[in-house]
């Protein structure tokens, strides 16, 4: 038996799993790493602590599971996206702390440059919006802002990479700078529609074309893992943005076909071919991960306080001591009694896109309970999600798309059965959970199992594809319909504060 091993590393920990060739887990390993706030609205990551938290859970998952590194057919990383970092050619040591897609220090530039009416020209070449949370605005303020950095990069002695690209340079022991085209694509230096760096977007945030790592498809030979690092060299053979890795992972590779990441905040992505659309609604159009020629897009919009908003319950009101706790409590009542909570704790993301809304919770009366601010948290990522993927369908039936089937769902918080009925409720359409739900990591098993002829290809994987539950709505339309309205309500109040 052969094995493949994904090495997964998210905002707050670094994982490895390591997969069995029919996509079941044989061993895993987590290890959580500091965050760093140094003022309000920055975010930033300890670059060595990536890469030795991560490396640590490699062996880890190595040890543990008992298995020969040279049984390891090839390995494949995934990650969380938009992060920058810029390390020396030279030494490999990095310029300074990793600034984290979270961090908004960015914003002053895209002011300035949609203050120049630049924004749609952007949008047409990237498909992204202009905000700071992309990586074009952290990657300039380090040159901006490091001292001597400006003068180095133009030199040709500074390398760029996001997150995947940092753990290629340290795994490869500095022989590898890529990346590949879904990590490239969430940078807004990438021209997604004729597949490489933009030089007229590099001109516009003041970026030398030499920083820039190369670009190949998502399953392609990316180099070998240096045998020091686990005792064996193991071939690289495929990389991927999470939320691209999770559509690829949960076998998602028609038009129409969506998934939604349930964790801390929500990342639903759209399936949608060959077609690039300039959304009108506040989405995002960016590149799935590749496995072949030719240029497929997906439609993006996410959710900030999705899985969070539970954790508000557990940290922030005290009504419950583990996250698990929230479903029985939720379920205790038979309803949330007319109460309505938004948790625009951080703005509002897509489609409302209003980043100085402020939660609220309303209709409160005497017989208000905990349990029903509870099931109003938990149906708020319901709310949240379905009036994205509203926005999507919207999108969509414009120019004739395929429409959305059925909704794919994963993450942390999709073990909530509740929710997930509540979700089927109200967008009308099954909801249906796989038995394996971590696929963000097996998405990257996948695309390096392909680039190595495990598999030959995307129908043998969908065949690996397995139903645990599936969610049908149990409502009628009229009812999902007049529940969305209060729900906009609720929302506009929030927008209003
Ligand atoms: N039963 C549950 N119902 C709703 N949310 C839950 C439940 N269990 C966990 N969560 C939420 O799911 C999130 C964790 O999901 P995870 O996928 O691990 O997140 P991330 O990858 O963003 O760290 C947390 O925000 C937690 O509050
Ligand atoms: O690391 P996660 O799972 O929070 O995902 C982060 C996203 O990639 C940000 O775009």
């Amino acid at each position: 038996m052969d094995y493949l091993l994904a090495l997964d590393q998210g905002t707050s920990s670094s994982r490895s799993i390591l997969f069995d060739l029919q996509g079941n887990i044989v061993a895993m390993a987590q290890q959580e790493f500091p965050q760093y706030y140094p003022q309000s609205g920055w975010v930033e990551h300890e670059p060595q602590e990536i890469w030795q938290s991560q490396l640590a859970t490699l062996r880890d998952v190595i040890r543990q599971s008992g298995i020969s590194p040279n049984r390891i057919v090839a390995a494949g990383i995934t990650n969380q996206r938009e992060t920058t970092l810029v390390w020396h050619r030279k030494t490999g040591q990095a310029l300074c702390r990793a600034i984290v897609w979270q961090d908004r220090r960015g914003e002053a530039l895209c002011s300035e440059l949609r203050e120049k009416g630049l924004e749609l020209f952007i949008q047409t070449r990237t498909g992204l919006k202009l905000d700071a949370y992309f990586s074009a605005t952290k990657l300039s303020w380090m040159l901006d802002n490091v001292p001597g950095a400006r003068k180095l990069a133009e030199q040709g002695e500074l390398a760029f990479g996001t997150v995947d690209s940092w753990l290629l340079w340290q795994l490869s022991k500095g022989r590898v700078h890529a990346t590949d085209v879904s990590n490239a694509s969430r940078t807004l230096l990438f021209n997604v529609r004729n597949n490489g760096w933009d030089p007229e977007l590099l001109d516009l945030f003041g970026i030398p074309a030499s920083m820039l790592p190369d670009v190949l498809p998502s399953s392609a030979f990316y180099g070998q893992i240096d045998e020091t690092i686990a005792g064996h060299s193991i071939p690289i053979g495929g990389v991927a943005g999470d939320q691209q890795s999770a559509l690829f992972g949960q076998a998602c590779f028609q038009p129409g076909m969506a998934k939604n990441t349930y964790g801390t905040g929500c990342f639903a992505l759209l399936h949608a071919g060959g077609h690039f659309r300039v959304s009108e609604n506040g989405l995002l159009t960016t590149r799935v991960a590749q496995h072949q020629d030719g240029l497929e897009y997906a439609l993006e919009g996410s959710v900030f306080i999705g899985g969070a908003v539970v954790q508000w319950l557990r940290d922030g009101l005290g009504i419950i001591q583990q996250s698990a706790q929230v479903q029985p409590l939720a379920d205790s009542v038979s309803d949330s009694d007319g109460v309505l909570f938004v948790p625009a704790f951080t703005g509002l993301g897509a489609p409302y896109w209003d980043a100085n809304a402020r939660g609220t919770i309303t209709g409160l009366s005497r017989a208000t309970t905990a349990a029903h601010i509870a099931r109003a948290a938990v149906e708020s990522i319901a709310y949240q999600s379905a009036a994205l993927l509203e926005a999507m369908s919207l999108e969509v039936k414009a120019d004739n798309g395929v429409p959305l089937q059925e909704l794919r769902v994963d993450g942390g918080a999709c073990v909530n059965n509740s929710l997930m009925q509540f979700q089927a409720d109200l967008l009308g359409i099954p909801v249906v959970r796989p038995q394996m739900i971590e696929t963000t990591a097996l998405g990257a098993a996948y695309l390096a199992g392909l680039q190595l002829g495990v598999w030959s290809g995307t129908d043998e994987l969908a065949a690996l594809w397995r139903e645990e539950h599936r969610f049908e709505p149990n409502i009628g339309r009229d009812e999902a319909t007049s529940l969305m309205e209060k729900w906009n309500r609720a929302v506009r109040q929030t927008m209003a504060t």
